[in-house]
Parts: structure tokens; sequence; C-alpha cells
């Protein structure tokens, strides 16, 4: 089993009124990334936050800022979050008319490239856009809220898309509903990075998100 598997905790399912603390807290408690979904009520039905926020948070921690845009149109704001300090830049293939286009632009502002999608939209998007990508984040909600019931389906999905990626250096990235439950699911159909909101911001403090975080780990048999 994967013992380099990545825990990204989603900020979303964090205490906002103290987020540069939270981020400290999750980070002692052991993640590896900081996962940030930005919402614009527009691609998604939630607003959360921008690259003002992100930037002011960038000081708490040296950790990989790992960027979800759900956002559309998504090009125009590229910039704004790589000088924010996000490490990756991840647009949905569903957000904009010219996805080459946007993976590019993202490489170009010196930034890992991802691209995430949504359960309803094929493997198939990926086919001509792989060698621009450094992840792919695989939803296993629909985008736009924690909290929700992990898709079943997108584990067979996840399966599809490690085996396109072959050896290509791609993470390979679930989002929703992770829990000590299904991350083995994913872990087993060959993801190596889980984004987790709720299950690892439950408890309200370091102590809490450490046997959360680990108790993802060890349902995989990671360390
Ligand atoms: O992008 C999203 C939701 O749109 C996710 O990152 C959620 O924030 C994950 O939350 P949980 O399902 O783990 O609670």
């Amino acid at each position: 089993m994967s013992k380099d598997l990545k825990i990204a905790p989603s900020i979303l399912a964090s205490d906002f009124s103290k987020l540069g603390q939270e981020v400290r807290d999750v980070v002692d408690a052991g993640a590896d990334w900081i996962h940030l979904d930005v919402m614009d009520g527009h691609f998604v039905p939630n607003i959360t936050f921008g690259p003002d926020v992100i930037a002011k948070l960038r000081p708490h921690t040296d950790k990989v800022f790992d960027t979800h845009l759900m956002i559309a149109p998504c090009d125009p704001y590229l910039e704004a979050f790589a000088k924010a300090g996000s490490d990756i830049i991840t647009v949905h293939a569903e957000a904009g008319p010219h996805l080459d286009r946007s993976l590019q632009a993202i490489r170009n502002l010196g930034k890992k490239a991802g691209v995430s999608l949504n359960p309803s939209t094929p493997e198939s998007v990926l086919e001509y856009v792989l060698d621009r990508l450094d992840l792919i984040l695989v939803m296993t909600v629909n985008p736009g809220f924690g909290g929700q019931k992990f898709i079943d389906a997108m584990v067979e999905k996840t399966r599809r898309i490690k085996q396109m990626i072959g050896d290509r250096p791609i993470d390979l990235e679930i989002d929703g509903g992770v829990t000590p439950e299904t991350a083995p699911l994913v872990a087993n159909a060959g993801a190596n990075v889980l984004v987790a909101g709720s299950a690892v911001f439950k408890g309200g403090s370091v102590e809490s998100y450490r046997g959360n975080i680990e108790a993802i780990r060890a349902s995989v048999g990671s360390n």
C-alpha cells in the first residue's frame, strides 16, 4: 500500500474566523498539503474566498498550497492566484472553452497545473492534455459543499484515470467524502493525494485533527 500518500485538508471545513490558526494547527497535526477551495457562486452554488485570503494565509506555512478553482471563467484570475502563493492551480475541465490554453498559462506562471473532473465528466477530456498536467483531481462529490456523500462510481473512474496516467509524473487526487471508510477504495484504485475536509476538521484542536488524519492514513496502510 502507498507509503507516500498525501493528505490535503480542505480548509472549507475549518473555522473561517481563525483561518491562519486553523492552517497552522492542521499542519502541526500532519497535513502534507493545504487544499484551498475557491468558489464563485456561478460555477458552483457557493462562495468562499479569493486570492487575497490565500496571500494572507501564505506566511502561516511553507506546505504546498493546492488551489482548486471552482470558478468560471478561470483564465482572468490565474495570475492573481499564482501571485497569492499557490503552488498548484487546478481548473475544472468544464470551466472554460480552452483547457489546453489554461494549463499552458498556469505552467507559464511557474506553477503546477491541475485539472479537475466533475462526477459526470468523462475521463476522455484528459486524453490530449496529459502532457500538460501535474495533477488530476477527481471530484467524488458534486462540487460546492463539504460534508457530502462519496459517489461510489468514482472508484472505477479513478482506476481508469490511473491507467491513462501510466508512468507520467502526475498526482492523482481525490476530493469529496473522503473518510477512513472511503479512502482505501480510492487509494487501491491508484490515488496518491486525498483531500479531506469534514473528516479532518472535527474536534477543533490539533490533537483531534492529528487523530483524524492518522485514521485516514491508517485506513490505507500509509505512514
Ligand atoms: O471541493 C470540495 C467541495 O466542492 C471539497 O474540497 C470539499 O471541501 C471536501 O469536503 P469533505 O467532503 O471532505 O467534507
